[in-house]
């Protein structure tokens, strides 16, 4: 008896009761210091007392914890299991909500049986707290899940059984993965893709490459809905029942459509692009051209050469003016082409503005080598023809080869120069201006 009170002094005990039913009574033998003042010390089972405490039990509470103290359960139970366990909720004398949990066992010394009370009011309190903290976890994953991803779908790699969750009402869900990947790919993914789409997903070789990057992989499709192409982001990953770690992991992958993030890279793509270059010829506009040159000749080690060329188409207006705007349009168009053609892609190629055209060469001072290149163009520019007849385009070209360091400034004034010797004779032709 002893060492069952130590046991029950030990656990969380409200109270400790002596109940004998053969008697009919109960008594009070451990209780804590501060008792409810509703555990009455000592009566006759179903006094006043003892209906006072259990009408304190909630009422949904109460007909079971009645039931499993009447004498016939107890004796039977305690006989068959050594202990009856009944968990009940009650009201304090001030309306608080107290847990509370009956232990009944029988008395080792007597005929009678020990219940013992338990305070569970905290510990439950504490569960209920993180089973709230786990269905919140639940419904911000849920919203993160149903917000950002907005078809997943989770794979039994052991089964191949798949569950999708979608919102999109066309798409029809399969139970076999490797049929969905198919549906997928006959009814949304576009022709071309549908090939390499369906050598992507097969659960194998994904498994493999989900592996070998580390956790996650990532690929796009681009999908047709009716008249609408979209472009749909695929992450897949691993995932592991917590419940079952042992088991293998499923495979879990989920869809965003990221169309609208496309474009909007593609626009702000193209208002760089067009920022810094000129829409008819595609060549780099004045504004941008100045940037990077500066910037180059800032960052130039002394004594690097570089080349600067000016480039005139001629008696330009009069083009305009014979064949129209458009044929002049078709005559810059064709030079930014030829430029590109003659130059390298490194070069700084510009429309400067109007009939005007700049080439900046860094790192490169060799005139022979430029008048080479600008023999092509100006051969190249001679071959331009409208409907049918030759144009006769020629340019007057003006530049400077310098080997030290010098600004922006200079150069276009000394390329000038030599462009205004080459229209001063006459036009077509190039003139580089000597350095002493
Ligand atoms: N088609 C077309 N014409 C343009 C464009 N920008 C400027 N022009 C025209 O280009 C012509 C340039 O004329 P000018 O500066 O007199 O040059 P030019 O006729 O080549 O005379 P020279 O340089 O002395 O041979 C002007 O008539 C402008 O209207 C354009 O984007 N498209």
């Amino acid at each position: 008896m002893d060492n069952l009170l130590k046991v029950l002094a030990l656990a969380n005990y409200e109270v400790v009761y002596l109940v004998d039913y053969r008697k009919k009574q109960y008594r009070k033998i451990l209780a804590k210091p501060a008792i409810d003042p509703l555990y009455p010390e000592t009566g006759e089972l179903n006094d006043a007392a003892m209906r006072t405490y259990l009408d304190s039990v909630l009422p949904e509470d109460r007909e079971k914890l009645i039931r499993e103290t009447q004498p016939e359960h107890v004796l039977l139970a305690t006989r068959e299991h050594g202990k009856i366990i009944v968990p009940y909720r009650r009201l304090s004398p001030g309306g608080k909500l107290l847990y509370r949990k009956i232990v009944i066992i029988p008395h080792p010394d007597s005929a009678g049986h020990i219940f013992a009370i338990h305070d569970m009011t905290e510990e439950m309190q504490q569960r209920l707290e993180s089973g709230r903290d786990l269905r919140l976890k639940e419904e911000g994953i849920r919203f993160i899940v149903e917000n950002m991803c907005e078809n997943f779908m989770i794979v039994d790699t052991k089964t191949r059984h798949c569950t999708t969750y979608t919102h999109n009402s066309r798409i029809i869900c399969k139970n076999d993965f490797d049929e969905q990947i198919r549906w997928f790919a006959e009814n949304l993914i576009v022709p071309e893709e549908r090939e390499n789409y369906c050598r992507y997903f097969n659960v194998d070789s994904l498994m493999a490459k989900i592996a070998e990057e580390g956790g996650v992989c990532h690929t796009s499709c681009t999908v047709d809905y009716g008249d609408d192409r979209h472009t749909i982001a695929i992450t897949s990953t691993l995932i592991t029942d917590p419940e079952n770690g042992t088991e293998p992991p499923f495979l879990f992958l989920y869809a965003q459509d990221v169309t609208s993030v496309k474009r909007m890279e593609e626009t702000n793509r193209q208002l760089l692009f067009y920022n810094q270059h000129d829409k008819l010829t595609g060549l780099m506009n004045r504004f941008a051209t100045e940037k990077r040159v500066r910037d180059h000749l800032h960052a130039a080690p002394t004594g690097m050469g570089s080349t600067f060329i000016l480039i005139d188409i001629d008696h330009f207006k009069s083009i305009n003016d014979r064949y129209g705007h458009l044929t002049g349009d078709d005559v810059l168009r064709f030079m930014g082409q030829s430029m590109k053609q003659v130059f390298r892609s490194e070069d700084v190629l510009c429309r400067w503005g109007g009939d005007e055209f700049v080439v900046f060469v860094r790192g490169f001072a060799d005139e022979k080598a430029m008048r080479d290149r600008l023999g092509i163009l100006r051969k190249t520019m001679g071959t331009f023809t409208h409907q049918g007849a030759s144009l006769d385009i020629t340019l007057s070209i003006g530049g400077v080869c310098l080997r030290s360091g010098t600004t922006l400034n200079r150069l276009f004034r000394l390329a000038d120069e030599a462009l205004y010797e080459v229209k001063n004779h006459g036009r077509n032709g190039i003139s580089f201006k000597q350095i002493a």
